[in-house]
Formats: structure tokens, C-alpha cells, sequence
């Protein structure tokens, strides 16, 4: 596998755009996660039920139609519409009754009807079920007024699926649909991989449990509760989480603990370019490898990708709204590579700027951004804060998704088309 090695300048230089070159643009960034992450671990037999959040290794396929034979959709009498000769109204005789789960040995034979039920097999020779409301019911008879239509209120048998179609493809994520589907379809074990192994390590000394103690310049940790939620999301449960050391021999020691017992290390912060930054060495050391570092947006320009050992490797950048984003963007995109998962992600989609922006062309913006109604064209209208800030958190939850502002993009004015992803939310 042919890995890139990390960018070798240490001095990105913010938006300066001689130093641009040295990043990579987020669609290289991703064509880098596509071309090498594959699907990690082997797969194992799960109960249907027991499968929600987890990715499909095998395709469904229906073990036979469905419905399996023709049933009725609704509580009512099945005739033949053939008898019904002559203007109305007609009188059958009610012959037989069929409830749900019964055989569906009756025969309909002449001037006749059957009381039948909700899922219960349509008697041979009928062909409409009228329901109940359209009768009037007399002893042994029915009389009705209308003719019915050949058809009506049956559920013809494959009318929903065909036996041995491919009801969803391998790679898909199971939800309550997905998983109606395959019982649908007779596959009460289904073959799904397992799951994830991801590990967390925050880095900074001036980090501190979210709520707890703490002195003059320490703050609390947003990034492992924020991306715990955002792996959750992602139907993963992390399997290690640690405040890393910040020296390069204290993160050496983790990172090569953690990437041995996961398929997936990611790390928050330590990871820009001034001495107290000690993630990338600490990869270098144990031997590690860079898909890329740098990339050429705002917020996250240092988000990197690579590998420690066996064990992939996101390196986000310690400010929480830059670890939120490029995990949105890099982290989704890498678990989706890492599970096989197929399942479109939320679409990109555009909208319109309710305000004017004047900005700083050099890297892409990713700014958060809340979807704020329609105009009079019908395009949704976005409202956003004047620049993108990396550390302030507190508007991030009225945000909806991100709005894409191109590199070169220095003033837009209002009403301009920009592309807008939504968030995942779950
Ligand atoms: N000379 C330069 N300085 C910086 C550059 C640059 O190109 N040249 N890039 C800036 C950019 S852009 C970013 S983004 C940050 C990234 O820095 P790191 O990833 O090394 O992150 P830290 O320095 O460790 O932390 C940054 C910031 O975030 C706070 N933080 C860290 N962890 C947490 C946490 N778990 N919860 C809440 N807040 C956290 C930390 O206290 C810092 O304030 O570098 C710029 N500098
Ligand atoms: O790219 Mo950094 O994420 O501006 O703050």
C-alpha cells in the first residue's frame, strides 16, 4: 500500500498562500480516505433484532415473495366479481369464514361469499374482498349495491417482493427500516461485520474533565464527550478513552497501547506546529504513516489521516469546533470506509447566503450554518455567524449542517447559491 508520508514543512502559515500548496483539497483528502481504507475485522451472525446500527457484510435476498400468497387487506367478505351479473343490488350466500393463519383450502363456488379477515388467504375463485362498511349482512347472506372491481382490497402475492430479489445490498447500515426489511424477507440471521474498535486520546495538560475542578488556565474537555456523541451517532461505542500526556515519550506509549487494541486511534489536538505538538512526532516514532496532514479548509486546516501499526489514525485538531467539523467531514467519511457502509450519506445540497459574506480567499470554509426558511424562489435560506470560529462551541447547536464557501470565494452577497451539508443526526 503505498501511504504519503507527512508533509514535511512544519510551517503551514494559516492562509498564506505560498504555504497553501503544502495542503491537499478536501476532495483529494477523501479520494485518499476511498483509495485506502477498506473494511476492517471479520463478520458474525447476528438475530435480526439484535442488529440495529450494524453494517450488512452479505445481501438480503427474499427467501420467497411477499406476500407469500394472495391476502386480504382488509375485514370483509371475498366473492367472485364474474357472478355479479345484471345491475345490483346482489344477495350472496356467505359460505365459508377465513381468519388470518388459516389454510387457504376454500373454494368459492357459485353464488357465494366467504367472511374473511385482515391477512387471510383469498379462497380460491374469488377475486375482490368487499369490506364489511359496503354490506348489509343478513343471516347466511350479504347484499350489496356496488360492483367491486377484480382486485379490490387484495394484496397480491409478490406484490411487495419478488423470491430471490435483493431486497438491500451488502454495506448497508441496519435501522428500523432496513431491518423490517430483511424480516420481511425471511432472513432471521443476518451476516453483519463487527463492530468498530475506536479509541480516543485527547491531548492538552490544560484539558480537564467536562464539569470538574479546575484551575487558572485549565478548560474543560468538550472533545471527548462531543465526539463520544458523534461516534454514537455513528453507531459506535469507543473502546478505550484517555487524556493523553503531553511529551512525546508519555504519547508514544499510548498511541501504541491504544492502536493495539483498535482499529481506529483518534486523537484531538497536539497536532499544529509549535513545540507543545506532539501527536505527529509520537505517530512518526511508532513507525507510522501519513495519508496526509493538512487540509486546505477553515476551520481544521491540520486534520491529518494515517496509520499507527494495524490501526488507522484521524488526528484532529484540538480546538472543538475543528475537531465537530473534520470529524463531520473526514472522520464519517474514514468510518464509512473502515465499516463498508454504503447507506448514502446526508446529501449535499444547495441553498442560498441570507446575508452578504465578505471573507479571506485562501482555504475552503466549512461554516456552520442554520437552515432559516425559504425565499420567494423556494430555496432554502441559510443564516450564519460573520466568520467561522474555531473555539466557540455555544452557537455550534443552532447550526443545522455546514455551508461550503469556495477557496477563492472573498465576497458573496446575499441570495448566493452555496453548497450545504447537514449534520448526521441520530
Ligand atoms: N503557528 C501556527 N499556529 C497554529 C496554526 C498554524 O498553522 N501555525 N494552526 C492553528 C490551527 S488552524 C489550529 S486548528 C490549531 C490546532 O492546534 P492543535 O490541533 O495542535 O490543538 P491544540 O494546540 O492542542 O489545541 C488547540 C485549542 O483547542 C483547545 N482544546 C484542546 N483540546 C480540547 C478539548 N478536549 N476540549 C476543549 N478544548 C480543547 C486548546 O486548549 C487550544 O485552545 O492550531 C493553530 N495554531
Ligand atoms: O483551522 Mo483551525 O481549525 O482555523 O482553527
Amino acid at each position: 500500500m503505498t501511504l504519503h508520508q507527512a508533509i514535511a514543512s512544519p510551517g503551514c502559515g494559516c492562509d498564506r498562500q505560498d504555504m497553501l500548496h503544502a495542503l491537499v483539497s478536501i476532495d483529494e483528502a477523501l479520494a485518499r480516505i476511498a483509495a485506502h481504507a477498506s473494511p476492517v475485522g471479520r463478520t458474525e451472525a447476528l438475530q435480526v433484532g439484535s442488529a440495529p446500527g450494524r453494517i450488512l457484510a452479505l445481501p438480503i435476498r427474499s427467501r420467497s415473495m411477499a406476500p407469500a400468497f394472495d391476502n386480504a387487506a382488509m375485514d370483509g367478505y371475498a366473492i367472485k366479481t364474474s357472478v355479479l351479473t345484471g345491475p345490483g343490488p346482489w344477495a350472496l350466500r356467505v359460505v365459508a369464514r377465513v381468519a388470518a393463519g388459516q389454510d387457504p383450502s376454500t373454494v368459492l363456488d357459485g353464488v357465494s361469499a366467504a367472511r374473511i379477515f385482515t391477512g387471510a388467504p383469498i379462497p380460491t375463485g374469488a377475486d375482490a374482498v368487499v369490506m364489511q362498511e359496503d354490506v348489509i349482512r343478513d343471516g347466511d347472506f350479504i347484499h350489496l349495491s356496488r360492483r367491486p372491481v377484480s382486485g379490490l382490497n387484495i394484496r397480491v402475492a409478490g406484490s411487495d417482493m419478488a423470491e430471490g430479489a435483493t431486497v438491500l445490498e451488502k454495506g448497508r447500515r441496519l435501522g428500523p427500516r432496513e431491518i423490517a426489511a430483511c424480516a420481511a424477507a425471511g432472513a432471521g440471521i443476518l451476516r453483519v461485520r463487527r463492530r468498530l474498535r475506536v479509541a480516543l486520546l485527547v491531548t492538552g495538560d490544560e484539558v480537564r474533565r467536562a464539569g470538574g475542578a479546575r484551575e487558572a488556565a485549565q478548560i474543560w474537555d468538550v472533545n471527548t464527550p462531543m465526539l463520544t456523541a458523534s461516534l454514537a451517532c455513528a453507531g459506535i461505542e469507543i473502546v478505550a478513552s484517555a487524556q493523553g500526556a503531553d511529551n512525546l515519550a508519555g504519547l508514544v506509549h499510548q498511541l501504541s497501547e491504544m492502536a493495539a487494541q483498535s482499529d481506529l486511534v483518534i486523537t484531538t489536538g497536539g497536532i499544529s506546529v509549535g513545540e507543545e505538538d506532539h501527536v505527529k512526532p509520537a505517530v512518526m516514532a511508532l513507525g507510522g504513516e501519513t495519508l496526509f496532514s493538512g487540509v486546505a479548509i477553515k476551520p481544521g486546516k491540520p486534520v491529518s489521516v494515517g496509520r499507527i501499526g494495524k490501526a488507522h489514525w484521524l488526528g484532529l485538531p484540538g480546538n472543538p469546533v475543528s475537531a465537530f467539523v473534520t470529524f463531520q467531514v473526514f472522520g464519517t467519511a474514514l468510518i464509512r470506509a473502515l465499516t463498508g457502509e454504503v447507506t448514502e450519506a446526508p446529501a449535499r445540497r444547495h441553498v442560498v447566503t441570507g446575508t452578504p459574506i465578505r471573507r479571506k480567499a485562501g482555504r475552503c470554509e466549512l461554516r456552520p450554518a442554520t437552515l432559516a426558511g425559504f425565499d420567494a424562489l423556494g430555496r432554502e435560506i441559510v443564516s450564519f455567524e460573520d466568520a467561522t470560529h474555531s473555539a466557540r462551541v455555544g452557537l455550534l447547536s443552532i447550526a443545522d449542517g455546514l455551508m461550503f464557501l469556495p477557496s477563492d470565494a472573498e465576497c458573496l452577497p446575499a441570495g448566493a447559491l452555496v453548497e450545504f451539508q447537514p449534520f448526521c443526526q441520530s
